[in-house]
C-alpha cells in the first residue's frame, strides 16, 4: 500500500503540532517516525489512521483520499496506540471479540481467527486472562493482535516497544518482520532511534511538527556519518595518508591538525570505510587510532535533534 502524505498541518489550540509534514511511504515498507516527546509523531499517525482530521493537507492511500474514503481507509488500517485502552476488566478473548465486532466481524470463524492471532503473538495460553493481569509486553502484543483482527494491509504502531525489555523488543521486531513479509506496510514510531533502526526500511526524523530528515535508512546513516567525522591519528607517513584520502571520492572534507590528527567527513558505507583503512595501511601509513567522534549513530542523532 502506497501512502502519500502531503503538507499536513494540525494545531491543538495554540499548539502547532504539525507544521507541514510531507512524506511518501512505499508499498510493503517498514517506515519509522523518530522524534523527541511532543515532536508530532502520534498526531501524524492518528491522522494517517483516520482517527483525527488534519486542519489542512491530505493523506492519499493507494490513490484514495483518506477523508473522502474514510470507511474504506479504516478497513485497510490497523492502529496500535501508545497507551492501553480502558477495557482492562475484559478477558483476553472478550477483548479481541469486542474489537472484531467493531468491524462487524462476528461468528465462529471470527472467534477462530482471534484465537489464531493470539497464538501467533505468543498469547495462545492466555485467552482467559483478564487484560489487566497481562504484563506490559503482553498488553502491547494484545494491542497488536487487536489491530490485526480485520486483516488490514497497513499497520500503524505508536511506540510499540516503549517500556519493553530487550527480549520483548526482539520478539516484537520478529513479529513485525513476519507481518511485513506477508505484505503489510508498517509505520512505527519511537523516540529512540536504535530501537527501530534495524527494523525499518525508511525513516523520517520529526522535530517540532516538521520533518528534519527523511529517506532510506542507508541514506540517513550516511548523512549522520558525515555529521560525525572519522578521527584518525597518524604517527608516520601523514603526507601519504593525505594523498590516499584525496583520491577517495567519499572523502567530503578533510582537516589535518598540527599533531597529525585527521578529521575526515566520510560519505561512504561501513564497508567503504574498512577498505579505506586497508588502503591507508597498505600504502605504509602508520595509524594508532581510527574512530568516530560520537560513539554511535544515536549520539549523533541526539546532536542533530538539539
Ligand atoms: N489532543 C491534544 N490536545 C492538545 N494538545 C495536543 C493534543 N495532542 C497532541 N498535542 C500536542 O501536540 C504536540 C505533538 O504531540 P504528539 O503527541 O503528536 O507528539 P509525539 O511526537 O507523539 O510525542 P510522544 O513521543 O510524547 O508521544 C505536543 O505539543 C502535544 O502536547
Amino acid at each position: 500500500m502506497m501512502i502519500e502524505i502531503d503538507n499536513l498541518v494540525k494545531s491543538f489550540g495554540k499548539t502547532k503540532a504539525l507544521d507541514g509534514i510531507s512524506l511518501r511511504i512505499g508499498d510493503s515498507e517498514i517506515y519509522g517516525f523518530v522524534g523527541a516527546n511532543g515532536a508530532g509523531k502520534t498526531t501524524t499517525m492518528r491522522i494517517i489512521s483516520g482517527l483525527i482530521p488534519a486542519d489542512s493537507g491530505k493523506v492519499i492511500i493507494n490513490g484514495l483520499d483518506s477523508v473522502k474514503n474514510i470507511k474504506q481507509i479504516k478497513s485497510k488500517i490497523g492502529y496500535v496506540p501508545d497507551y492501553f485502552g480502558v477495557y482492562d476488566n475484559l478477558r483476553v478473548t472478550e477483548y479481541m471479540e469486542f474489537f472484531a465486532a467493531a468491524y462487524d466481524l462476528t461468528g465462529r470463524e471470527v472467534e477462530k481467527r482471534c484465537l489464531r492471532l493470539l497464538d501467533e503473538l505468543g498469547l495462545g495460553d492466555k485467552p482467559d486472562f483478564f487484560v489487566d493481569d497481562l504484563s506490559r509486553g503482553q498488553k502491547q502484543r494484545l494491542g497488536l493482535a487487536r489491530a490485526l483482527v480485520h486483516n488490514p494491509d497497513i499497520l500503524v504502531l505508536d511506540e510499540p516497544t516503549s517500556g519493553m525489555d530487550p527480549k520483548g523488543r526482539i520478539e516484537t521486531r520478529d513479529i513485525l518482520r513476519r507481518l511485513n513479509e506477508e505484505g503489510k506496510t508498517i509505520i512505527i514510531s519511537s523516540h529512540i532511534l536504535h530501537e527501530i533502526s534495524e527494523l525499518v526500511t525508511g525513516l523520517a526524523v520529526i522535530e517540532k511538527g516538521k520533518i528534519v530528515m527523511s529517506g532510506s535508512i542507508e541514506s540517513i546513516e550516511t548523512k549522520m556519518h558525515i555529521e560525525n567525522p572519522i578521527i584518525m591519528k597518524v604517527i608516520k607517513n601523514a603526507d601519504i595518508a593525505a594523498e590516499v584520502l584525496k583520491e577517495d571520492e567519499e572523502v567530503l572534507n578533510l582537516t589535518i591538525t598540527e599533531d597529525n590528527e585527521f578529521y575526515i567527513s566520510y560519505g561512504g558505507s561501513d564497508e567503504d570505510e574498512g577498505y579505506l583503512l586497508k588502503r591507508l595501511v597498505e600504502a605504509g601509513v602508520m595509524i594508532t587510532s581510527f574512530c568516530r567522534r560520537g560513539h554511535d549513530l544515536e549520539s549523533v542523532f541526539i546532536k542533530i535533534m538539539e
